[in-house]
C-alpha cells in the first residue's frame, strides 16, 4: 500500500539526516518544505521533497492537501494514562482552597488513586485506559509512554503493568512502559519505608522482569516520598534488571533529584518546576533530556519549568502531559504545546522540536518516530487549512486536526 499526500501547504520537521534531538539555539530551527509531497510505503515515509518534483505513478492512493500542513505527531513521553476512577472530589477541595500537599498528607492523592485501582478488576481498567489512548490518538499523540504507580502492591503493580502490555498489542501507536512502584509510601509502610523499598526491589522488580513489562524505572524523588538516597538504590535495583531511568524531580523541592539522575544516566528527568542553577549545570553534555509538564503547572498552579533558562544554557528541552487523575487529568498535547509558548516563552519552532523529535529521545523511540524522516513510521498530523504551523500554538484550544495517521492509516474520522 502506497499513499501519496501531494500540494502540502508545508511539511513540518523535515529532517533528512537522522538527529538523536535538538538542544540550545538549534531549537529555533524548524525545517519544513513548503509546497511538499510525501509517500508512504507500507506504513514508513519512503520520500518527501518539494512537488516539483513529486512522482507522477506508482501510488494505491493519492490525497490531496491543499491549504493544509502535515507534521509528525506528537511524542508524548511521560503519562500515567491506565488510572481508575478519577480525583473530581479533590478537584473540588482544591478550588475551596486545600493545597495539593495537604490533601497528599490525609491519605488522598495517590494513595487515594492505589486504593480505587486496586479495587478495579483489570478488565476494567483495560477499558477505562484504552478510552484514553483513543482519545490522545485522535488528538495527534502518535508515540507515548505510560507508567505504572497507582498499584502500590505486587499484585496492582502487575495489573497495571499488564494493562500496558494489552495496549501495546492491540494499538499501532509505539508505546513505553515504566515501573513507577516508587510512586508514593503506602499507608500501611508509613513507619517502615524500608520494608516497602523491600518489597519493591526483592519482589516487584524480579517479577516485572521475568515478565518483559517494563523498559524504564521511575521514581518520585521528592520531599515525603523518596529521598535521594532512596532514588538510588531503586535505581540501581532496577538497572540491574536492564530498566533504564526515567525520573520525577524537582516539582515541589529541589532536593538534589536532578544529580541523581544525571549520575545513573537517566534517559529523562521529568517535571523541574524548582530549578536550581546547579540543576542546569549539572545537565549539561549529559545525554539526559530535561523534561517539563506544563499541564501539570496550570492545573497545580505551581511555577513552569523554566524552559528559557534550560534552552538558553545550550540544554534540549522536551514537552509531555503528565496525564494523570491528580496533577494533569488531560492528554492534549496540543494545549502543552500552547501552554510552552504562552506560559513558558517558548518559540512555536522551539515547542514542536520538544513536543516531536525530543519527545521521541525521552522514551527512546528517536529512531522510529518523533520526525518526517525517510524509514520512520508515518505516525503524522495532517492539519486542517491554517495560516502557518504557528496557528497550533496561538489558537489555543481550538482545534487544528483534521485527521490523524498511525503506520499511514487514517485512525477515526
Ligand atoms: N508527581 C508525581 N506523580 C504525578 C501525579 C500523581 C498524582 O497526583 O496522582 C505527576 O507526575 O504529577
Ligand atoms: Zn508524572
Amino acid at each position: 500500500m502506497t499513499t501519496l499526500f501531494k500540494n502540502i501547504k508545508e511539511l513540518i520537521q523535515v529532517r533528512e539526516n537522522p538527529i538523536p534531538f535538538v538542544s540550545g539555539k538549534a531549537m529555533r530551527d524548524l525545517p519544513t518544505i513548503k509546497n511538499a509531497f510525501l509517500l508512504i510505503d507500507n506504513g514508513l515515509i519512503s520520500d518527501f521533497g518539494n512537488m516539483e518534483d513529486c512522482p507522477k505513478t506508482g501510488f494505491s492512493e493519492v490525497i490531496d492537501t491543499t491549504g493544509k500542513m502535515i507534521l509528525p505527531s506528537w511524542c508524548d513521553s511521560h503519562t500515567h494514562i491506565v488510572y481508575a476512577g478519577n480525583r473530581e472530589g479533590e478537584f473540588e477541595d482544591r478550588i475551596k482552597g486545600l493545597s495539593y500537599e495537604a490533601i497528599a498528607a490525609n491519605g488522598g492523592g495517590i494513595l487515594n488513586s492505589a486504593k480505587v485501582l486496586q479495587e478495579t478488576s483489570e478488565d476494567v481498567l483495560y477499558q477505562q485506559s484504552r478510552e484514553r489512548l483513543e482519545e490522545v490518538i485522535q488528538l495527534g499523540t502518535g508515540a507515548i509512554e505510560i507508567k505504572s504507580g497507582y498499584g502500590l502492591t505486587l499484585d496492582s503493580e502487575l495489573k497495571m503493568l499488564r494493562v500496558i502490555k494489552r495496549l501495546k498489542e492491540h494499538y499501532q501507536i509505539p508505546i513505553k512502559a515504566t515501573f513507577l512502584g516508587a510512586h508514593a509510601v503506602p499507608e500501611v509502610y508509613k513507619e517502615s519505608k524500608g520494608a516497602y523499598l523491600k518489597l519493591l526491589i526483592d519482589d516487584m522488580l524480579p517479577k516485572i522482569a521475568e515478565e518483559n513489562l517494563a523498559e524504564y524505572i521511575d521514581v518520585f524523588c521528592e520531599t515525603n516520598y523518596f529521598s535521594v538516597a532512596d532514588t538510588e538504590l531503586i535505581l540501581e535495583a532496577g538497572k540491574a534488571f536492564g530498566l533504564k531511568p526515567k525520573i520525577h524531580v524537582n516539582q515541589f523541592t529541589a532536593i538534589g533529584g536532578v544529580q541523581v539522575g544525571v549520575k545513573h544516566h537517566a534517559l529523562s528527568v521529568d517535571h523541574l518546576e524548582e530549578m536550581r542553577d546547579e540543576d542546569i549545570e549539572i545537565l549539561k553534555n549529559t545525554n539526559t533530556m530535561p523534561v517539563a509538564l506544563p499541564g501539570c503547572s496550570y492545573f497545580l498552579g505551581i511555577p513552569y519549568t523554566p524552559a528559557r533558562k534550560i534552552i538558553d544554557a545550550g540544554l534540549p528541552l522536551a514537552l509531555a502531559t503528565d496525564y494523570n487523575p491528580g496533577s494533569a487529568p488531560s492528554g492534549n498535547m496540543n494545549f502543552v504545546v500552547s501552554s510552552a509558548c504562552i506560559k513558558m516563552n517558548m518559540t512555536p519552532e522551539e515547542a514542536i522540536n520538544a513536543a516531536t523529535i525530543n519527545g521521541a529521545y525521552a522514551m527512546g523511540l528517536e529512531a522510529k518516530v518523533g520526525s518526517v524522516t525517510k524509514g520512520k513510521q508515518a505516525n503524522l498530523i495532517l492539519t486542517k487549512v491554517i495560516n502557518s504551523y504557528g496557528t497550533i500554538p496561538y489558537a489555543f484550544g481550538s482545534n487544528q486536526i483534521e485527521k490523524v495517521y498511525l503506520r499511514g492509516k487514517t485512525i477515526g474520522v
